[in-house]
């Protein structure tokens, strides 16, 4: 990986580069994506019909047409088309077809294997979304609910002992540790890594196995800048934003992080962004975050889910806990691009003490979705997004990574060259500097 010149910003990862996860992503990974939502649809066609639905039935029917054109065009690298719907964020879209300036596109038209693969990714998702909200019947079906509600079982017996965990432990820069890394490992959370534990110490030394796999960890930093809050700043001003990624076990230890902040006073206001489309298929919504509260609080086999599951319902009802939608955080801009594209969202978590983005498109987005060298310092490749001070719980899914010690991806990639895509390691990075004086800022562009 050579290094950087000064200033010089990498180029964004593409599928026109073979042997990419980008070039993966596009050949193979999404076409399946298409066909499975297609399959779905034709399921449900069979049993409109068989409920003599007919006119609901020709709903499904046109949105399959649609995904099928979509699904073809993608793979014969067809140039993509305008949007052509209501939607509010519209114009976003589009303006990002006709404009895409040269530092995000390298070429014109912009096509499935030689545009940004951030962009291409997030346009299939928002591709599908328009074909099914052009509808009468089916405008608002979630071709991805049935496979996020499997996702979460409340039966499965790793949630209790870190649930009590948030519930019952102190302010300490270990608990703390333990929680967030929960958070971050619900991000590619695999239930046969941790098997059918059944006590707290287990899974904690199991926390402790694999903590080496953590390639970069801040988490004291983390706790201390909000321990100094803790002391300096008011508690009506400690403010903590989750911008949420996947439902399911990942949601749960991200409730039991937020829990156990709020419970300890490190915050007083804890802000949930959730998306305002379906999106990359497990993706949070309105509709799923109250669909899995709902469901832990009747866990009544397992009390202490059913406990959390009414405590979060409370604080939503309060008003001490907020879940906020923003249709950016579904379009295809990386978080550079925020303050320009959504001022208003960009001045809300400017109010944060905290910005915690879970997963890895929000890491992606973080540091725009570019061939950054491994070690190049996490706050450089923020460039200008810095409202508040921010962590990224990110386990590595995509082949892109900063922050790294010398050495390090290059030891992992002759043990393993997937090292970066299987999902076994994972990052905990901080920025706690709010904004670059404006000089510097420039210099970050
Ligand atoms: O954001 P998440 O849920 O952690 O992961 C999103 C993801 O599944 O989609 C992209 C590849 O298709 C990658 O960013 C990553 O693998
Ligand atoms: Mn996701």
């Amino acid at each position: 990986m050579e290094s950087l010149k000064m200033n010089s910003i990498p180029e964004r990862l593409s599928a026109r580069y073979k042997g990419t996860f980008a070039y993966f992503t596009i050949r193979d990974r999404l076409p399946v994506t298409l066909t499975r939502v297609i399959d779905g649809l034709s399921r449900k066609i069979s049993k409109l019909k068989a409920e003599h639905n007919e006119d609901v039935a020709e709903d499904a029917i046109g949105i399959i047409s649609k995904l099928s054109k979509l699904r073809n065009e993608m793979q014969t690298n067809k140039e993509i088309p305008e949007l052509n719907d209501e939607f509010e964020d519209l114009p976003i879209w589009n303006n990002y077809l006709r404009n895409a300036d040269q530092l995000q596109e390298s070429e014109r038209p912009l096509k499935w294997f030689t545009a940004s693969w951030l962009f291409t990714e997030c346009y299939m998702y928002r591709g599908i979304f328009s074909a099914i909200m052009a509808r009468q019947f089916l405008k608002s079906y979630d071709p991805y609910e049935e496979q996020k509600q499997q996702s979460f079982r409340p039966e499965d017996n790793i949630y209790p002992s870190v649930i009590q965990l948030a519930m019952n432990a102190g302010r300490s820069a270990e608990k703390f540790s333990q929680l967030l890394q929960f958070s971050l490992w619900g991000n590619m959370f695999d239930l046969s890594l941790f098997g059918n534990v059944d006590v707290s110490t287990k899974l904690t030394t199991q926390l402790e196995t694999i903590k080496s796999n953590i390639l970069s960890n801040d988490d004291r930093q983390i706790y201390s800048s909000l321990e100094y809050r803790w002391h300096n700043v008011p508690t009506n001003q400690r403010r903590i934003d989750f911008v949420l990624d996947n439902i399911g076990p990942e949601f749960l230890f991200d409730l039991c992080l937020a829990e156990y902040l709020y419970r300890n006073n490190m915050a007083n206001q804890i802000y949930f962004h959730v998306k305002s489309i379906p999106w990359f298929v497990s993706d949070v919504m309105l509709k799923d975050f109250f669909w899995q509260v709902e469901t832990m609080k009747v866990a009544h086999n397992c009390p202490v889910i059913s406990e959390l599951g009414r405590k979060v319902h409370q604080y939503i009802q309060d008003g001490v806990w907020q879940i906020v939608e923003d249709s950016f955080w579904t379009t295809c801009h990386d978080y550079n691009d925020m303050r320009t594209i959504a001022p208003d969202l960009y001045n809300s978590l400017e109010k944060s003490s905290l910005v915690i983005l879970k997963g890895d498109l929000n890491y992606r987005k973080l540091i725009g979705d570019r061939n950054w060298p491994h070690t190049y310092p996490f706050k450089q490749a923020l460039r200008s997004f810095r409202p508040a001070p921010l962590a990224a719980l990110r386990t590595i899914k995509a082949d892109l990574v900063v922050g790294l010690a010398d050495g390090v991806s290059d030891e992992l990639s002759k043990q393993d060259s997937n090292w970066m895509t299987c999902g076994k390691y994972g990052l905990i990075q901080f920025c706690d500097s709010k904004l670059l004086a404006n000089s510097e800022m420039d210099a970050s562009r």
